[in-house]
């Protein structure tokens, strides 16, 4: 894995603080196309698949992803990413002194499979935050591995021809604090990039709306479902289904008075999975993407810095 030199904790008292942006967030984000609003297809999972998430396990999760990001700075530094990792409290892919920061505070966890948890960089306080996540994660993975089973369907495969790379497979939840920044339009929340993994599950915590997606080269903001998720493919999606679904490239903005927060559960297949085309859906085409281990994968992911889509361009082969 590339090197993450900063410590990242500078950078976010940095970022929650002062009516002046500090020179290393100063990023304007390219325009919003008119006043067009996303059009994403509503699923209703229950009927899709046989689990769902119990409204109080969302509520709770909501509630201690509130309260933990109001501790205060020294106490949420208990759990602050060590120097060279992802995991813990900080910021988002920090890999140089040069590099423009974004506007947001994150807490990175890996939650799945049980063995893969560091406890330790999960937050105590409030006195509920790891039982709900726990709850959280086994519900959400379960979603996802339905979603997937009827996506393989939908592409005439057996059902288990995904979800069986996801026994034992990776869950990591990304949760995100936005600050308010009263010179909003200068700053990005969060980079534009897709997703490494199959699925992505995101879960808006307050009512504050900033999520945009790139759609036929223009931006357009996704609009807020209360009672749903948001789902977006990946990029190992891209590959498995050899580019019949694409990962979706998105990023967030920060609005200029109110915080706002979010909560992305990444699902990906288990450690030993080889990431390439499936054989069931390429046996009649070329593959177009390259095969990598799921390891190397991962590498060559976080090495590109999250630009877009640009990661998976490299991997195709045509
Ligand atoms: O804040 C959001 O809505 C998006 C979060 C996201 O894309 C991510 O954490 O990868
Ligand atoms: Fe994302």
């Amino acid at each position: 894995m590339a090197s993450l030199p900063v410590p990242s904790v500078q950078a976010m008292v940095a970022a929650t603080g002062g009516a002046d942006v500090p020179p290393r967030y100063l990023r304007p984000a390219e325009p919003v196309a008119g006043d067009s609003e996303a059009q994403i297809p509503i699923i209703d999972y229950q009927m899709l698949c046989n689990h769902s998430v119990p409204d109080d396990v969302v509520e709770g999760m909501k509630a201690s992803i509130q309260q933990f990001f109001q501790l205060p700075m020294e106490t949420k530094k208990q759990f602050a990413q060590e120097r060279g990792q992802l995991e813990g409290y900080g910021q988002l892919f920090v890999f140089s002194e040069d590099q423009k920061l974004d506007w947001a505070d994150i807490l990175y966890l890996h939650t799945q499979p049980h063995e893969s948890r560091n406890t330790k960089l999960w937050p105590d306080q409030p006195a509920n935050f790891r039982s709900t996540l726990d709850r959280y994660s086994d519900a959400v993975k379960d979603v996802s591995d339905s979603l997937l089973a009827t996506m393989a369907k939908n592409l005439g495969l057996e059902r288990e021809v995904i979800t069986g790379k996801c026994i034992h497979g990776m869950q990591s939840v990304r949760m995100n604090y936005y600050p308010p920044c009263a010179q909003a339009e200068k700053v990005v929340g969060l980079s534009p990039h897709s997703d490494a993994g199959l699925l992505t599950l995101v879960l808006r915590v307050n009512h504050v709306q900033g999520l945009q997606i790139k759609r036929n080269g223009s931006w357009l903001p996704v609009k807020l479902v209360s009672g749903a998720f948001i789902v977006n493919i990946g990029d190992m999606l891209e590959v498995f289904t050899n580019g019949r679904y694409k990962s979706i490239e998105h990023r967030a903005v920060v609005h200029p008075k109110e915080e706002r927060l979010s909560v992305a559960a990444f699902h990906l297949p288990n450690i030993h999975a080889i990431i390439s085309p499936l054989k069931e859906m390429a046996a009649h085409e070329d593959d177009a993407y390259r095969t990598l281990d799921h390891e190397s994968f991962m590498k060559l992911f976080y090495a590109t810095n999250l630009e877009g889509k640009s990661f998976l361009e490299r991997l195709k082969l045509n």
